[in-house]
């Protein structure tokens, strides 16, 4: 039975390992917080990130790492990204020990702030050098909420290997989750980043009370401006932003109460703070690390991201939404199509 080692254990990590459990795989997960290993082992729940839902019972849990990796043949990541790199570099000394090497799936969403790369950019430079083609990410429309509902849920999979993308189609694929191969890794994964920072603008605007026209025009916008970037800065193929890693993303992460993203532009434009708002979420909120790295690349590359910009204001630089809205609508006129 293929053992597939899960390194998170928050709400997509255990939806995800729960899910892979159910398919026959030999699913053990990795997470930092004893307690929650505990709950997940004895009590098959974890109610911190999954409230009165249950967890495969052939899924285990552990925080042991080399306990975790022992004989996996799938690594899949499902941590925030501030997490990623540390971790990596520990996955990376227990592989260091093995001859085989085992396939790395992401499933996180974010760009990281100071170096501005991407997840698998990070996870080649750590764990394997050299060696993109082992790297696949997941990324598309798709709550934990939802998919631990057996919600019908289609996603991207996305490697500069179509074999390798393939492989984890198939591990991953069942009656209700549905996985399309994508060979732009890049632009899978901005996509997935970038659509963060605009749910919370959407967020904001719902806060606000704006409505319909406000929204789809933010959201149209916004996947404007992600294109502009994944295109311009990183290579990406324009036409990925059309599909479900892209616009598909974008619209469950703006219009779901499942987002915490959204979520936290809500209370923000209802005058919360972002202290109060993060501390109180429980969950990562990845657009308030991303727009970290967006504006950093905007900064330096010249790059027109004016929501982005707006939103790093709010959230780092005392900015005031309502000056920050004016100045948007208020900006010189431009032409709709332009990268
Ligand atoms: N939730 C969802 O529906 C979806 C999430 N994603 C993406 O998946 C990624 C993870 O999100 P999600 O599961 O929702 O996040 P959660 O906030 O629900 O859980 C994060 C988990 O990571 C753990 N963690 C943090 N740092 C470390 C570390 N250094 N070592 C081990 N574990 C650590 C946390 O542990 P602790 O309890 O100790 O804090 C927690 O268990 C994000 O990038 C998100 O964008 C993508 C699609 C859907
Ligand atoms: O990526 C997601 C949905 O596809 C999760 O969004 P949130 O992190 O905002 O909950």
């Amino acid at each position: 039975m293929t053992k597939i080692a899960v390194l998170g254990a928050g709400s997509w990590g255990t939806v995800l390992g729960s899910m892979l459990a159910d398919k026959g795989y030999d699913i053990v997960l990795y997470g930092n917080n004893e307690k929650v290993n505990q709950e997940i082992n004895e009590s098959h729940t974890n109610e911190h990130y999954m409230k009165n839902w249950h967890v495969n019972e052939t899924a285990t849990a552990t925080g042991d790492l080399n306990e975790a990796l022992s004989g996996a043949e799938i690594i899949l990541f499902v941590l925030p990204t501030q997490a990623i790199r540390s971790v990596a570099q520990n996955v990376s000394k227990i592989l260091a020990q093995r001859k085989d090497k085992p396939l790395i799936v992401t499933a996180t969403k974010g760009i990281e702030p100071g170096s501005k790369k991407l997840i698998s950019e990070i996870l080649t430079e750590e764990i394997y050098p050299n060696d993109e083609d082992k790297i696949v990410a997941i990324s598309g429309p798709s709550h934990a909420e939802s998919v631990a509902q057996k919600d019908l849920t289609a996603i991207s999979c996305a490697s500069t290997s179509m074999k390798n993308a393939q492989k984890v189609q198939g591990l991953f694929s069942n009656d209700y989750f549905r996985l399309y191969t994508n060979n732009d890794l890049i632009g899978v994964e901005v996509a997935g980043a970038v659509k963060n920072v605009i749910a919370i603008a959407a967020g904001i605007l719902v806060g606000k009370h704006y409505g319909d026209d406000a929204k789809a025009a933010l959201m149209t916008r916004g996947l404007a401006e992600i294109t502009r970037l994944g295109v311009n800065y990183f290579g990406a193929d324009p036409m990925t932003f059309s599909g479900l890693s892209g616009i598909g993303d974008l619209i469950v992460t703006c219009t779901s109460v499942n987002s915490r993203n959204w979520r936290c532009g809500k209370q923000l434009g209802e005058g919360k703070s972002l202290d109060y708002v993060l501390q109180n979420m429980g969950q990562v909120v990845e657009g308030a690390t991303t727009v970290k790295a967006v504006h950093e690349l905007c900064q330096e590359k010249q790059i027109d991201m004016p929501i982005s910009e707006a939103i790093y204001r709010v959230l780092y630089q005392n900015a005031d939404v309502d000056s920050e809205i004016a100045q948007m609508m208020g900006r010189s006129p431009k032409q709709e199509i332009r990268l």
